[in-house]
């Protein structure tokens, strides 16, 4: 074992019945690293988390955590943790009591266990509400007796499912900041399963995107967000204007349109938005929806190559619905895709 591969997935297959939920998945987790698994609903995520967790049978392929094989140890002797969405607290006990539940339950007591649960309840900055009942807390603050409760068993792995899909958006980014922190203080290694891309990106040292219970890219927040390999990445990372390229040339729905500095060895050419160059290139297009987001205004635009989104930002004059612009769509601002689908 390396600390590489701490955890590492070799070619997991996982099945409902005659369902196959996931297929010949590789992969390999360092030790301390903070992994998103982020994909759109049912690609796999969920039965991937409860495999290792323990809580779904292993049809064909490993899981090794730190050195030993656990494909068949009992979710309980696995040393993983896990984080449900809905915290699964008990709600007649105090915080206190419920950090302290599995402790308890592995027959620690007395002082060591006081110390170790106050600890813990610390490191979550509850300790004003050791004593408090659970339903007296609020969303973010029994997310994280949910946390504390897991992280006192001081698991190898730690997961969590959708941590902070049921917080309101100004605890959603508190949160955030408290997870990665207890994170890095404890150097715990976390994988968190979500379907939004924002939080992947910025939670995680390393995303691996899913898509039909297969891997379609791992990388960093920077490799995902500004490299994706496929179309299905780059439309899940806000790439709105995907074109397979072919011989040169864009394939629009209005025929192939030729492309200045059109690389070579690239199957598709994608452009955010914001890349699109508005007002400036050889194309025009209507508009046909204008909206105001803040900082930036956000056309659509129906053009021979297809709808186009565009964005300009906010201080310039706007354009109206109906009117003609031109655009252009410059090699250089596209991402350059592996594959397009
Ligand atoms: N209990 C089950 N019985 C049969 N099929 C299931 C069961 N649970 C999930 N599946 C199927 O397995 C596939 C993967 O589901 P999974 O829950 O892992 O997806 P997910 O990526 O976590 O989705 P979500 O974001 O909606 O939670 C889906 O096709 C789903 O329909």
């Amino acid at each position: 074992m390396s600390d590489a591969s701490f955890l590492l997935l070799d070619g997991l297959t996982l099945a409902y019945g005659k369902t196959t939920a996931v297929e010949g998945l590789n992969l390999s987790i360092r030790r301390g690293e903070l992994v998103a698994l982020l994909g759109p609903s049912g690609c796999g995520k969920t039965t991937t988390m409860r495999a290792i967790a323990g809580l779904m049978p292993v049809k064909s392929g490993r899981i090794v955590l730190d050195g030993r094989d656990i494909t068949r140890t009992p979710a309980n002797r696995r040393e993983v943790g896990l984080v449900f969405q809905s915290y699964a607290l008990f709600p007649h006990l105090t915080v206190f009591e419920n950090v302290a539940f599995g402790l308890r339950l592995k027959g620690m007591s007395g002082k060591p266990l006081e110390d170790k649960v106050l600890a813990a309840i610390a490191s979550v900055g509850l300790s004003p509400f050791a004593n408090r009942k659970t339903p007296e807390l609020s969303g973010g603050q029994q997310q994280r007796v949910a946390l504390a409760r897991s992280m006192v068993m001081e698991p190898k792995v730690l997961m969590l499912d959708e941590p902070l899909s049921n917080l309101d958006a100004r605890l959603r980014l508190e949160m955030r900041t408290e997870l990665q922190r207890v994170q890095k203080e404890s150097g715990v290694t976390m994988i968190f399963v979500t379907h939004d891309q924002i939080e992947a990106l910025a939670l995680a040292d390393r995303i691996v995107v899913m898509r039909n219970g297969a891997i379609e890219q791992i990388g960093t927040p920077e490799d995902i967000y500004n490299r994706p390999e496929s179309a299905f990445v780059a439309d899940f990372v806000g790439f709105e204007n995907i074109f397979a390229l072919k011989d040169g040339q864009l394939v629009t729905p209005g025929g192939t349109v030729p492309i200045a500095d059109a690389p070579a060895d690239t199957a598709a050419l994608a452009w955010r938005p914001r890349a699109v160059a508005l007002g400036d290139g050889p194309f025009s297009g209507v508009v046909r929806s204008s909206s105001f987001a803040g900082s930036a205004r956000e056309y659509l635009l129906d053009t021979p190559l297809g709808p186009i989104k565009a964005e300009a930002d906010a201080a310039h004059p706007a354009h109206d619905l109906g009117d003609t612009v031109s655009f252009g769509l410059p090699a250089a601002t596209a991402a350059t895709l592996r594959r397009f689908g």
